[in-house]
C-alpha cells in the first residue's frame, strides 16, 4: 500500500509501482504471502494446480463458481494460536471482527479461546447469534448509538471501549436509567438476551469501561488507516489532556468502572516503533492516573495496545514476527510501570488483518484480455475478471498491493506486464495494479490473488448488482461453505415491488 492519500489528481503522473522484472518463476508461491496449505499440484505445462486445504481451486470454482473466497481454515487456526503463545493468552488476543466476521469464524476464534471486538450492533448481534461468549466481547465504535450501547450492556459484554465525551454521557445516561428501573432491570436484561450475569450498570455491578486514548503516533502507513495522530476522529486526546478528563467523567459515575486504556495507532503496520511508543506513553499516562486517583489501581487491569500488525501482501513487504513485538511490548510495559511502583497488567491486543488477511485467497476466472501500448514501447495487458471492486476494494482505496498467479495450470511462457482488472463500470476497478502474469494467459483461466482475507468481503458491495462471492473453508480436502454466494433474489430482497 502506497503513500498515496487521495490517489493522483487528474491530470498528475502517478509513478507506476515497482514491479521491477519478471520473476524467473511466474508459477513459483512465496510462502511468505500465501496460506499455510497453499501448494501447486501436477507437474510440467498443464499441470500445476493451485490447490488450499488439499482442495483444487478448478474443482472449487466449478462447485462454487467465481470469484470464491478460499480460506484455508489451517492457517487461520495456525495464526490465532501464534497470537495466543506470543501473548500468553488467549484471552487476551482479541480479534477485530471488522477484518472479517461469519458464523463459521466466530465459533472458530470460541473454540481458539480468543476475545472478540465489534464495532457496531450488527457484528455484536452476529457473535452473540453464533453463540459466543458475551464477556469474551468488547464493543469498539467511533459513534456507538445508545441503542448500540444499550444492546452491550444487556447482553452482558465484558467492556465498553469508550471513544468519545458523548458516549460517556450517553453511558451515564443508560446507568441512571438502570438505576430507575432497579430489580426490574435484571428481568429486562433476561428479556432482551442478556447472558444470566446481574445486569451491569449498578455500583455493585458496573459496566466495565476502556477509554480510547489518541497517544499521537505518527504511523507509517496509508493515511486513511492511521488512527492515532491529533488531526482524526478517533479516541481521547492525550496532548490536550481529554484522555485524563474523560478518566475523571467515568470515575464520577459509579455505575462505570475503568478496567482499562487502550491505543489502538493504524492499521498495516510494519515499523513496530510505533507500538512502543504507544505503550509507552499510555504506560506514563496510566502512572499519572493511578497517582490522582489511586482507586485505579484496584481496577485497571489491562493495556489494550490495539491492533494493526501488517501482512506481507507482495513479496518485498516485511512485517514484524508477532512473538518478538510480543516480548517488545511487555518489556516496556513491565520495565516503565514497576518503575513508577504499580503492578504490571494484562496485554492485550486486537488483530484482524494478520489473523484473517493471509488465510484467504480470492479466485477469479479470466473473461477478457487486452493490450494497450504504453509510452516507451511497452505493452501493458489487461486481464479482465469476474469480480473487482465488489469484493475487493482497497486497491481502488488504498492504491493496496496484491500477489497473483495463475491458478488453474502451470506455464513455461515468459512474463507479461499485466494488470488485473474487475468487471465494473469504473477505470479504477483494478485488484491487481502492476504484476507479471505469463503470457499465454487466456480467457477462462483462473487467477487467485493472495491475502484477501481482510477488509475484503467485510467492504464487499453489490455495485453494478454485483452478488457477493461465496466463501468456502478448507482443510485437509474438505470444503465448507462460510458464506454462500449471493443470489439475484438477494440483491432484490429489500424491493418494495
Ligand atoms: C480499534 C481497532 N482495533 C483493531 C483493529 C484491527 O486492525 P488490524 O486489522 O489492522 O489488525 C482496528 C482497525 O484498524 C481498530 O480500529
Ligand atoms: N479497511 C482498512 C483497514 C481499516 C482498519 C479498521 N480500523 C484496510 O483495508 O486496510
Amino acid at each position: 500500500m502506497r503513500a498515496h492519500p487521495a490517489g493522483p489528481r487528474h491530470g498528475e503522473v502517478l509513478t507506476p509501482h515497482p514491479v521491477g522484472a519478471a520473476p524467473s518463476d511466474l508459477i513459483e508461491l512465496d510462502r511468505k504471502v500465501w496460506p499455510l496449505t497453499a501448494s501447486r499440484v501436477g507437474d510440467g505445462i498443464g499441470g500445476s494446480v493451485l490447490t488450499v486445504g488439499g482442495r483444487s481451486v478448478i474443482e472449487l470454482a466449478e462447485q462454487y463458481g467465481t470469484p470464491l473466497m478460499v480460506m484455508d481454515a489451517d492457517d487461520f487456526h495456525a495464526r490465532c494460536r501464534e497470537f495466543t503463545q506470543a501473548f500468553g493468552s488467549a484471552r487476551d488476543v482479541h480479534y477485530a471482527g471488522k477484518a472479517f466476521l461469519c458464523a463459521g469464524v466466530v465459533r472458530w476464534l470460541a473454540d481458539e479461546g480468543l476475545s472478540l471486538d465489534v464495532c457496531t450492533g450488527g457484528e455484536l448481534a452476529l457473535a452473540l447469534r453464533a453463540g459466543f461468549p458475551a464477556e469474551r466481547i468488547a464493543l469498539h465504535g467511533s459513534n456507538k448509538s445508545l441503542a448500540e450501547l444499550r444492546q452491550a450492556v444487556d447482553a452482558g459484554v465484558g467492556e465498553i471501549v469508550i471513544d468519545s465525551f458523548d458516549e460517556i454521557g450517553r453511558l451515564v445516561g443508560l446507568v441512571d436509567e438502570l438505576t430507575e428501573a432497579g430489580p426490574h432491570a435484571d428481568q429486562a436484561a433476561a428479556a432482551a438476551g442478556g447472558n444470566g450475569r446481574p445486569r451491569r450498570g449498578t455500583p455493585e455491578h458496573p459496566i466495565d469501561v476502556m477509554v480510547r486514548v489518541t497517544v499521537g503516533v505518527e504511523a507509517h502507513t496509508h493515511e486513511f488507516i492511521a488512527t492515532a495522530h491529533e488531526d482524526q476522529k478517533f479516541g481521547f486526546s492525550l496532548a490536550a489532556g481529554d484522555a485524563a478528563e474523560a478518566v475523571r467523567r467515568v470515575l464520577a459515575c459509579s455505575g462505570l468502572r475503568l478496567v482499562g486504556l487502550h491505543s489502538h495507532i493504524g492499521s498495516q503496520i510494519f515499523d513496530p516503533s510505533g507500538f512502543e511508543v504507544a505503550a509507552h506513553r499510555l504506560v506514563g499516562l496510566l502512572a499519572d492516573l493511578t497517582s490522582a486517583h489511586s482507586e485505579l489501581a484496584d481496577t485497571v487491569h489491562t493495556l489494550d495496545l490495539g491492533g494493526g500488525l501488517g501482512i506481507a501482501y507482495v513479496s518485498s513487504d516485511d512485517p514484524p514476527a508477532v512473538d518478538a513485538m510480543a516480548d517488545s511490548l511487555r518489556a516496556i510495559v513491565s520495565r516503565e510501570l514497576q518503575a513508577a511502583g504499580l503492578a504490571v497488567p494484562r496485554i492485550a491486543v486486537e488483530p484482524g488483518r494478520a489473523i484473517v488477511g493471509p488465510s484467504m485467497v480470492t479466485v477469479y476466472r479470466v473473461g477478457t484480455i487486452k493490450d494497450v501500448a504504453l509510452d516507451g514501447g511497452q505493452v501493458r495487458r489487461y486481464v479482465s475478471v469476474d469480480g473487482g471492486m465488489s469484493d475487493n476494494i482497497r486497491t481502488a482505496l488504498y492504491d493496496a498491493d496484491y500477489t497473483v498467479t495463475l491458478a488453474s495450470r502451470g506455464s513455461q511462457a515468459p512474463g507479461m506486464l499485466s494488470r488485473v482488472v474487475g468487471k465494473h463500470c469504473e477505470s479504477g476497478d483494478i485488484v491487481v495494479r502492476d504484476c507479471y502474469l505469463p503470457a499465454d494467459v487466456a480467457v477462462g483461466d483462473l487467477l487467485a490473488v493472495a491475502a484477501t482475507g481482510a477488509y475484503c468481503y467485510a467492504m464487499a458491495s453489490n455495485y453494478n448488482r454485483m452478488p457477493r462471492p461465496a466463501v468456502v473453508a478448507v482443510a485437509d480436502g474438505v470444503d465448507r461453505t462460510l458464506l454462500r454466494r449471493e443470489t439475484d433474489d438477494d440483491l432484490m430482497r429489500l424491493e418494495n415491488w
